[in-house]
């Protein structure tokens, strides 16, 4: 269900897992100590074609202003600029996320409600190189029309979800883009029709990590999407192994397996992610 029905959804999901189990009612026991992080795009944006063109579900920012007043922190962990992820998301000057986090760059950057302040590394000078020696390589190995390039400051990525095929586009593209990711010191995130050129170095499961840590929180749900959300995921193991609970959500999609295999819960995308945000605040009280 979403925005359309009236009576939001209250019920909580059973995880799947023992562990996702614990994670959950460690969450609902001391809800002031949990953390609650999310991914952007795919989990609380729906997927669109032209990614300068996505939104926040609208749901998404009154589902995440209940909940972040009854938790230790609400942060969302995203491969975007943290601005722009703000921006798109409609979080900033919103009654009851006052404390919100941004981490955007996967984790580079983080912007704070408070503050309203941005803090970003200083640029990677492979960026610079692979920005000015893309357009030629696209035009060498024929990528065709559909085939987008996001300039994102701190990274650069290559979009074929607007081409004829794109899951060919993207396979086409792949090891040009490696090797000249490598050439300048980048690595290559693989995403939902997207290879993206960034600095090493930080990922979200660093992100998170450090979040969770920094806050003392005892307990830790992580909702994502995609590949680069696997490193968050494995974050959550750590977090397990050192005695902190945790509950993996997968917002479902056709695109990427991976997470739905290794989820305590999956709900169907961010309609589904909103819901259980709404039920987690009701339940917390
Ligand atoms: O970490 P995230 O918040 O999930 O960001 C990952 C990438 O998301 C964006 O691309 C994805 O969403 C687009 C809009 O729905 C879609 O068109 C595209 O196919 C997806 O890959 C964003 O454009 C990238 O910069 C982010 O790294």
């Amino acid at each position: 269900m979403g925005s359309h029905e009236t009576e939001p959804r209250t019920t909580l999901p059973t995880p799947s897992t023992p562990a996702g189990c614990d994670g959950l009612d460690a969450i609902l026991a001391r809800p002031g100590k949990a953390v609650i992080a999310l991914d952007f795009d795919g989990t609380l944006a729906p997927i669109v074609p032209d990614p300068e063109q996505a939104r926040a579900h609208p749901d998404a920012v009154p589902a995440l202003a209940a909940l972040a007043p009854k938790v230790a922190s609400v942060a969302v962990i995203t491969g975007r600029p943290a601005d722009v992820a703000v921006r798109y998301g409609g979080f900033a000057g919103v009654p009851g996320l006052e404390h919100l986090v941004v981490l955007g760059h996967y984790g580079a950057e983080r912007w704070d409600a408070v503050s309203g302040e941005v803090s970003a590394p200083a640029p990677h000078p492979g960026v610079a190189a692979v920005r000015e020696e893309l357009p030629g390589l696209l035009e060498r190995v024929g990528a065709g029309q559909g085939t987008w390039v996001e300039d994102k400051g701190h990274a650069v990525a290559v979009h074929t979800r607007r081409a004829a095929d794109p899951q060919a586009a993207f396979e086409a593209l792949r090891e040009p883009l490696s090797d000249l990711a490598t050439r300048h010191g980048l690595i290559v995130e693989p995403g939902r029709m997207v290879l993206e050129l960034r600095p090493p170095g930080m990922d979200k499961g660093v992100a998170l990590l450090e979040h969770v840590r920094d806050l003392s929180a005892a307990s830790v749900l992580y909702a994502g999407d995609d590949l680069g959300d696997l490193p968050a995921y494995a974050a959550i193991d750590t977090l397990r192994s050192d005695g902190t609970p945790g509950l993996l959500v997968c917002s479902g999609s056709d695109e990427v397996t991976e997470l739905r295999e290794r989820a305590d819960v999956v709900v169907p995308g961010p309609e589904g992610v909103v819901d259980l945000l709404t039920a987690l605040a009701a339940h917390i009280g």
